[in-house]
């Protein structure tokens, strides 16, 4: 690895002297007899083109150091193919102004040879001069295409590249094997790495960026082909045992789990008129007999998803005996991570058959994660925050941390984007919510004020008029059940109504619990959450609260996952990122270099002061809520009257409520308010819970 590395820098080194001898040798400033051979050869084809070859020369040895040291410049095909075409171009050029002489040619004047040709080809059917202008145009059409890419023949390039691969990475992905199986499941052709991008993360990636290399690549691992027969094998007969004609017709290999893709067959059955007939056998069947399988397969636990969405097949998900881990680096490479060209593009982890499975948090735009202790959730969460930060600023992109299992997420304190440090207790982590509730209409505000639609239309505004930019807020809880059971109502609606408002303001929700019971989740909170991430729950019923499937008892623990993008619609199976904690001590370190860091008192201190000074306040709030549900009618004097408290106090709680969301705006008047959130809220998705509980756990 490292004699490569050496020999790489080696060669660009000789590329770059290469360049200068020669270019010293085209002005006469230095002779030899290998080097005048050289410098002769070039200018009897090139003519002064042999110039451009020095540049080129010391171009592809200065790219080559570069890339080689981790600071690769993006260099994309289509400009070395516009360069190249100029170079010829200004050959012809120079010919045709020269007169188009053979004699010039081969004293290296002019285009030489090869200028001499090109031009020679035109001029038989567009003689002089518009064979000189024709190729006086070409060239500097290809000049500003190339040196300044933009251009029309930049633009034609792009559209016709648009497709095409990019490059293959040195450090291959996990395994990414995928391959169809012949008649006795064998598979077909040798499985194969899939492409995994590379090359246009430093075009991508912004300026002041962290360096890639402070977060691990994958390692490679290769499919076990004689493994994945035998278990194809086992699964065909398994089922064949149970009556059931199926053939195992494709797999493909993911970090955690194989999925086999099994095509179901057709079983012979006698109609009422004794006709034989054939019938194809249900996916159901298959889906049904998982248990079967596992066994059969000695597999701790198997999915089988029923069909593969948009394939005519059941996907069977066997567990690998090596599983594999899924790191960071290669994802923020890959490709669908760069297309999504959003600040806040998540790398979630990968898929089945290996690919990224990425997310866009702008547009999810919140996110949910649930799953057993010791299932992956606060990994994913200190993955998510690498990710995030590996992309934004601190200028750019603001955290907010809760976290009150105080073990986690504190290995995050330090890192400049975020606000204070890592918050820990209840009745502060309410304040940050609170502040995010007032952080919100503020920014609402600004918008308005600016007659701007969202952040991104503010902040170009602004970058416009030399203003301050609005930074986004990504707020990051790492056990919702705490929160909820200290101040259910407060909770829920804080979260409810930013989750329902704050997407336009920049502010972003990811919230993970481990009890994904009903009194956490409750069916407002899952409503205005569409994006989830379900780890391994222990039945079918959490499953169902998470995702409104099952599936996510079947998941394997240890970062296994189902994702549910609200613009896909079913869950994806993947293998979520891992970080290690020197991983997120380099990035941190990275961004204390380079910011200077005065850590701020957290934006919410006021509110949690004031918050103490008025002790018990909390608890009247969620008294006033439960009586307006109650009551479903709202005003200052009844809440005077129930809670027995004075007027401007019962006043300012109306107030509250109304920024919570559970009550309309003053109607003027004295008249009531209008209650916004209905009695049933939470009891209503209760109710439906105790009916699923009586819904047997497994259909079969
Ligand atoms: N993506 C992953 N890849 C590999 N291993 C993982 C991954 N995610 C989690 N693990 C393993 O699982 C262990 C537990 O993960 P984690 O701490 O994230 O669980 P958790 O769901 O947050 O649990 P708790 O709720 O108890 O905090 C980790 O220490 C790690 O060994």
């Amino acid at each position: 690895m490292r004699g490569r590395r050496y020999t790489a820098d080696t060669i660009g080194l000789l590329l770059v002297v290469a360049a200068i001898i020669t270019f010293m040798a085209l002005l006469d400033f230095t002779e030899g007899t290998l080097v005048s051979v050289w410098v002769r050869f070039i200018r009897t084809w090139m003519g002064w083109g042999a110039f451009a070859v020095v540049f080129f020369l010391g171009l592809a040895g200065v790219l080559l150091i570069l890339a080689n040291n981790e600071k690769s410049v993006a260099f994309p095909l289509k400009r070395i193919i516009v360069l190249e075409g100029l170079m010829f171009s200004l050959m012809a050029f120079f010919s045709a102004l020269g007169g188009q002489s053979l004699q010039r040619a081969s004293q290296g004047l002019d285009g030489g040879f090869i200028g001499w040709g090109l031009a020679e080809i035109v001029d038989r059917f567009l003689p002089a001069p518009i064979s000189t202008i024709l190729w006086g145009g070409i060239t500097v059409v290809l000049a500003v295409s190339g040196l300044g890419l933009t251009g029309l023949v930049g633009n034609l390039l792009d559209r016709l590249l648009e497709d095409e691969p990019l490059e293959s990475e040195g450090q291959a992905a996990e395994s990414v094997a995928s391959a169809p199986m012949d008649q006795k499941g064998t598979p077909a052709r040798k499985a194969r790495k899939s492409p995994e991008p590379k090359g246009h993360a430093e075009l991508k990636r912004g300026d002041g960026l962290p360096p890639l290399d402070l977060v691990l690549p994958d390692k490679t691992v290769k499919a076990d082909e004689t493994n994945i027969h035998d278990t194809a094998r086992r699964i065909e007969k398994a089922l064949a045992d149970f009556g059931i004609p199926a053939r195992v017709v494709g797999f493909r290999q993911g970090p955690t789990v194989t999925q086999f893709a099994v095509e179901p067959g057709f079983v012979e059955k006698t109609n009422p008129d004794g006709e034989m007939v054939r019938q194809k056998v249900r996916v159901a069947q298959i889906a049904n007999l998982h248990r079967d399988l596992a066994l059969a397969l000695s597999a701790e636990r198997l999915r089988i998803e029923a069909p593969v969405p948009g394939q005519a097949f059941v996907g069977v998900e066997v567990p690998n005996a090596d599983p594999s881990i899924v790191r960071l680096r290669n994802l923020l490479e890959s490709r669908p991570f760069l297309k999504m060209r959003s600040p806040l593009a998540l790398a979630l982890g990968r898929d089945v058959s290996g690919q990224p499975v990425v997310g866009d948090l702008s547009r999810m735009p919140h996110l949910l994660i649930a799953g057993t202790t010791g299932s992956g959730k606060s990994v994913c969460i200190a993955a998510i925050t690498v990710c995030l930060v590996m992309n934004n600023s601190p200028e750019t992109l603001k955290l907010a941390m809760l976290d009150p299992k105080m073990v986690e997420l504190v290995r995050f304190n330090g890192l400049p984007h975020l606000y204070n440090k890592v918050e820990t207790e209840p009745e502060r982590m309410l304040g940050v919510l609170k502040w995010a509730l007032a952080e919100m209409d503020r920014r609402y505000r600004l918008l308005e004020a600016a007659k701007t639609r969202d952040i991104d239309s503010y902040n170009e505004r602004a970058a416009r008029r030399g203003e301050n930019a609005l930074p986004r807020v990504v707020i990051l809880i790492d056990e919702l059940a705490d929160l909820m059971m200290s101040a259910p109502d407060q909770t829920e609606h804080a979260l409810v109504r930013l989750a329902q408002l704050a997407r336009a303001t920049g502010i972003h929700l990811i919230v993970a619990t481990q009890r994904p019971s009903t009194d956490v989740v409750t069916g407002l909170i899952k409503a205005n959450f569409p994006a989830r991430i379900a780890f391994n729950v222990a039945s079918s019923i959490d499953s169902r609260v998470i995702l409104d499937a099952n599936g996510a008892e079947s998941l394997l623990g240890n970062g296994d996952m189902l994702f549910l993008d609200p613009e896909a619609g079913t869950p994806l199976r993947a293998q979520g990122v891992m970080v290690s904690d020197n991983e997120i001590e380099k990035v941190i370190e990275y961004w204390q270099q380079h910011m200077n860091g005065e850590v701020e008192p957290a934006p919410w201190e006021e509110m949690i002061e004031s918050a103490a000074q008025s002790e018990g306040q909390d608890d009247l709030v969620e008294r006033a809520i439960r009586i307006v549900k109650e009551e479903r009618r709202a005003s200052a004097s009844m809440l005077q009257r129930r809670l027995r408290v004075g007027y401007p106090r019962a006043a300012r709680l109306i107030d509250e409520l109304e920024e919570l969301g559970v009550v309309g705006p003053s109607q003027g008047g004295g008249r009531e308010r209008e209650v916004l959130v209905s009695k049933d809220d939470g009891e209503e998705q209760r109710n439906i819970d105790y009916n699923e509980d009586e819904i047997e756990e497994d259909p079969e």
